[in-house]
């Protein structure tokens, strides 16, 4: 970290606001509605005779409540916390036929669907139309005439807040149709396999499990001596409901959060000015791309920053600077459990670790209460990799391949290491890098949507074809990863997938382009496209 000077920012601008399992799929019913980590879709199920007739048993079973968990405990999974992370690990529970059941201490849904990703997003969405029809220059060259363009705060925040109702009553729909408990109730761990609910410090009822998950989450930190009011200072928990649109804000933090809110908060009007404690601006992201996204997303925008500046008094701010897992009166020191910083310590399959080293039996822990990587959809992975191992499957998460996305306009996405990562990493296991990148410049697609702000970076091994890091900033940057973080789950090598056709015109292109301009030493088979017999 560099120089930490402490800043005090005014109150007096901010304050003007504006405008062993059992019968599996057995128990889903054909043609349900079924809501994965953030998303619903409807799934009809077909069986064979034989099975539809199991199934028919178990479903009905399951509306009596009458499965019995395996063993003589009452569940053979129990969640605490019914976040992201605890619903995909339950729908899949459920899926491989497991008793399961969920302890929701508030509301279920959790950060993501109520305080995070759902709400800031429908925010990102009325930025991003704002962003379009202010700027003029943009419009005309589409030949639009926009002749005037404005925003109802209520209405906007009353967007952000119904679509986290209905996608709430999605994810408790979703479990209660498939037949998992929701115990509500803060959740305690009082023993081995043992768990207690109900009111926080007094939990009165008590369930056994054979398997326990922890999928408590996690809450905004606050860096000491920071006092959060709500109103001036306030973190990302009170800046979603949008109350006001200051004519000023400063946001402390240049991550995920204070990105985004940059991008909410300039698009409806506001000044912002950044605090940011380390030398750079989004020193979190791959420097290129850091320095690339301040061109495009602050340097044109009423933005300006103080880096390596340390905040540790504020008077008037957004307090974006992570956030501090959510693991206190849990109960794990009744099971030798001493959390890291608060995070609780878990092996590559997600198995909480004791005092002394040892896994706990049957006690995982996902999610942000573990702080592997603090998203929606690595909480639900490393959930639903747990339930595979509890079913008896081995599965070890490949975290490498798991994308992330900043929703700004345009957006920034990336996979697996950055360059700065890469080259550490070639240094000590002795192996070469490459970079390659490509321009949405050159894109039909982007120009056709007059969007050519973008590139797209891949790091590579030369030797072996091996794909290490992807890095986007461009239009739907978020979307485009996919490609990429696909290619690493699976293991697929550039020498492979620069033979795999894109859709013309697309946005698709951009990185279609990007594997072809990678150059693999010759030598280094391919195995895509060979002739298959008919
Ligand atoms: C503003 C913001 C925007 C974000 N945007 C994105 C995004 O776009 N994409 C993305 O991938 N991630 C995003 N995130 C991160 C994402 O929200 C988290 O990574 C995700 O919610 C973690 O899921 P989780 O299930 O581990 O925990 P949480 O979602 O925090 O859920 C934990 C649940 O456990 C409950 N609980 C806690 N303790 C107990 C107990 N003892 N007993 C019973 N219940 C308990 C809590 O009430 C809560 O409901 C964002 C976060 C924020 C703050
Ligand atoms: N689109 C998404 O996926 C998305 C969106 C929002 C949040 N999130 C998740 O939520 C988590 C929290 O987001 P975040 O933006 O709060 O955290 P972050 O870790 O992304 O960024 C925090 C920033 O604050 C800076 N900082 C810390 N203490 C400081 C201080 N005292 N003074 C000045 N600067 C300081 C850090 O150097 C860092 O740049 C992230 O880990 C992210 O995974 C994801």
């Amino acid at each position: 970290m560099q120089s930490t000077a402490a800043v005090s920012i005014s109150a007096s601008a901010i304050a003007s606001g504006g405008g062993g399992a059992r019968s599996d799929a057995a128990r889903r019913p054909a043609g349900l509605r079924v809501c994965g980590a953030l998303a619903c879709s409807s799934l009809r199920i077909s069986r064979a005779p034989a099975r539809r007739a199991v199934a028919r048993a178990a479903a009905a079973a399951s509306a009596n409540g009458a499965a019995a968990a395996s063993g003589g405990f009452d569940y053979d999974l129990v969640i605490i916390g019914a976040g992201v992370g605890g619903h995909g690990a339950a729908l899949h529970a459920v899926e491989q036929g497991l008793k399961t059941a969920i302890i929701e201490g508030d509301v279920v849904g959790g950060t993501c669907v109520n305080r995070g990703c759902v709400p800031s997003k429908a925010l990102l969405a009325v930025s991003g139309r704002m962003r379009e029809l202010h700027d003029e220059h943009h419009m005309k060259s589409l030949g639009l005439q926009v002749s005037s363009t404005g925003y109802d705060r209520q209405a906007v925040a009353d967007h952000a807040n119904n679509l986290a109702s209905k996608i709430r009553s999605n994810l408790t729909n979703s479990m209660k149709a498939l037949g998992v408990d929701i115990l509500t109730g803060v959740g305690t761990i009082v023993g081995k396999q043992k768990v207690r609910y109900g009111k926080a410090g007094f939990p009165d009822k008590e369930i056994t499990a054979r398997n326990i998950i922890i999928a408590t989450g996690s809450v905004p930190f606050v860096p000491k001596g920071i006092e959060i009011d709500g109103k001036t200072v306030f973190t990302s928990d009170h800046a979603l409901k949008l109350e006001s649109v200051p004519d000023w804000i400063a946001i402390v933090g240049s991550g995920y959060i204070g990105l985004e809110f940059s991008d909410v908060y300039t698009a409806l009007g506001s000044e912002v000015t950044f605090v940011e404690a380390l030398d750079q601006l989004m020193p979190g992201f791959d420097p290129e791309i850091a320095k690339l996204a301040q061109r495009v997303l602050i340097n044109p925008r009423k933005i300006d920053y103080h880096t390596g500046v340390f905040a540790s008094k504020v008077d008037a701010a957004l307090i974006a600077t992570g956030r501090a897992p959510f693991t206190k009166g849990l109960g794990l020191e009744n099971i030798n459990v001493v959390t890291q910083r608060g995070f609780v310590p878990v092996d590559e399959r997600m198995q909480v670790m004791d005092a002394d080293g040892n896994v706990v039996p049957n006690l995982y822990c996902i999610g942000d209460a573990n702080g592997k990587l603090m998203l929606a959809h690595a909480a639900s992975a490393q959930g639903i990799s747990v339930v595979e191992q509890i079913s008896g499957k081995d599965h070890i998460l490949n975290h490498l391949s798991i994308p992330a996305a900043c929703f700004t306009h345009p957006e920034i996405s990336m996979v697996g290491l950055t360059e700065p990562q890469a080259r550490e990493k070639a240094d000590k296991e002795g192996f070469e890098v490459d970079v390659v990148k490509t321009s949405f410049k050159a894109n039909t697609k982007a120009l056709a949507e007059n969007e050519g702000d973008g590139i797209a970076k891949m790091i590579y091994r030369p030797d072996t074809g091996e794909i290490l890091g992807v890095h986007i900033l461009g239009l739907h940057a978020a979307d485009l990863i996919h490609e990429a973080s696909n290619a690493i789950a699976l293991g697929t090598r550039v020498q492979d997938i620069k033979f795999a056709v894109h859709a013309h015109p697309t946005l698709s292109e951009v990185l279609d382009e990007l594997f072809k301009a990678a150059k693999v030493n010759s030598g280094v088979s391919h195995s895509v496209n060979e002739p298959v017999a008919a």
